[in-house]
């Protein structure tokens, strides 16, 4: 059994850890930190988990208890607080998985300038695996540290990954119009997401490359693509509690087919087992994979335009977090990419 320590279970990405892995049968958790309710039972604060997973005791955040008793530590932490962490846990031979930011930027000062916090320690930072499996699989296995992704970022990248390497659009104007769910902002309490704020109410917010995924989503189409690309990406807030709903834009560099089109994102994804290319004509919606680990994606050819629209949607806290994080961890050990994950969204 591997033993697992969740940092920062108290909260939306740390509790999902805490629903996918207890169904996990290779994993037991033994660890889990919160900042303000430490020495209380996990159940206390989740009275939903019941008597085994609520058994929990919550600790302090400390990285010599968390390394004495576990293999794995996911950090479900604020950004910031995870970089001064991770080093301390990864010099004890215990394996991280964190799904904030404070891994994900190569450039320490791109971190800097869109985070406003020191970087990480420049060495791990250049060793950390970013936790996209569907990319970046051969780096994640033998990996110490990786670093999980944000939820919009994994939405646009998988929109636009067989696109770009299979060289069919043009890299420059691409559009991402995306929209979440309110437990993206997670469950410290804030005017933004405040009831009367947010229902019946729809908004775009950190437009014109200012929200920090930006410099997150260009890294990899820069990757994919083998040059520097810039994108637009807009989010926005809808009144749902989760998920992600990504439209992306790109321009085809010549005409090509929808049916074309979608072969090449199924050769692409073929043996990726959370992403289902929908048939012609089938855009996914965010009930089609809420509570699981799915990313789906549905593509259409404007003819009379010359583009390519892709509809991404996943749930942010599952592929957009906690479940790609329990993915990470089974490459990490060697298990199945799937185990603990195969659950069926929940519908209707
Ligand atoms: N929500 C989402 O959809 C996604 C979130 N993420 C990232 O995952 C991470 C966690 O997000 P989320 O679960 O939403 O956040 P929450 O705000 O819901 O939870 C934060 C957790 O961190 C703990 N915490 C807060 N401050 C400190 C501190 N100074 N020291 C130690 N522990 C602290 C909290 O403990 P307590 O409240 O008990 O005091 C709580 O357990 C963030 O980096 C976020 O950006 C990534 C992808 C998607
Ligand atoms: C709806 C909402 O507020 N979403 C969050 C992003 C989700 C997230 O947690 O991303 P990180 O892991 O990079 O922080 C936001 O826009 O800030």
């Amino acid at each position: 059994m591997i033993r697992v320590g969740i940092a920062g279970a108290t909260g939306y990405t740390g509790v999902e850890l805490v629903r996918i892995l207890s169904r996990h049968p290779q994993v037991r958790i033994v660890a889990g930190t919160s900042e303000q309710y430490q020495g209380s039972a996990l159940g206390a604060v989740f009275p939903h988990l019941g008597e085994e997973a609520g058994a929990l005791e919550l600790l302090p955040l400390e990285a010599e208890r968390l390394a004495a008793a576990c293999d794995v530590v996911f950090l479900a932490l604020p950004h910031g607080v995870a970089g001064s962490v991770a080093p301390a846990l990864v010099a004890e031979g215990v394996k991280v998985i964190d799904l904030g930011a404070d891994f994900r930027l190569r450039d320490p000062e791109a971190y800097r300038a869109w985070y406003r916090h020191d970087p990480a320690p420049a060495e791990l930072l250049a060793e950390a695996a970013y936790g996209l499996p569907e990319l970046y699989r051969e780096a994640i296995r033998p990996a110490r540290l990786v670093a999980n992704p944000g939820c919009y970022p994994t939405s646009c990248a998988l929109a636009a990954a067989p696109l770009l390497k299979a060289g069919l659009v043009e890299t420059r104007g691409i559009v991402f119009d995306s929209k979440s769910g309110v437990s993206g902002a997670g469950r410290g309490v804030s005017l933004g997401v405040h009831f009367g704020e947010v229902n019946e109410n729809f908004k775009a917010y950190s437009v014109a490359g200012t929200h920090r995924h930006t410099p997150e989503i260009e890294q990899t189409l820069s990757d994919l693509a083998g040059e520097a690309i810039r994108v637009t990406f807009t989010p926005h807030l809808v009144p749902m509690t989760r998920g992600i709903l990504t439209t992306a834009y790109f321009q085809l560099k010549e005409p090509v087919s929808r049916e074309a089109v979608l072969e090449v994102f199924r050769d692409f994804y073929r043996g990726a087992p959370f992403v289902r290319v929908r048939p012609a004509g089938n855009l996914p919606q965010t009930k089609e994979v809420w509570g699981s680990n799915r990313c789906d994606i549905g593509v259409e050819v404007d003819a009379r335009t010359g583009r390519v629209l892709v509809v991404a949607v996943l749930d942010n806290l599952v592929k957009g977090a906690a479940g790609q994080a329990v993915q990470n961890m089974n490459l990490l050990f060697g298990l199945p990419e799937t185990l603990g994950l195969e659950a069926l969204p929940v519908y209707p």
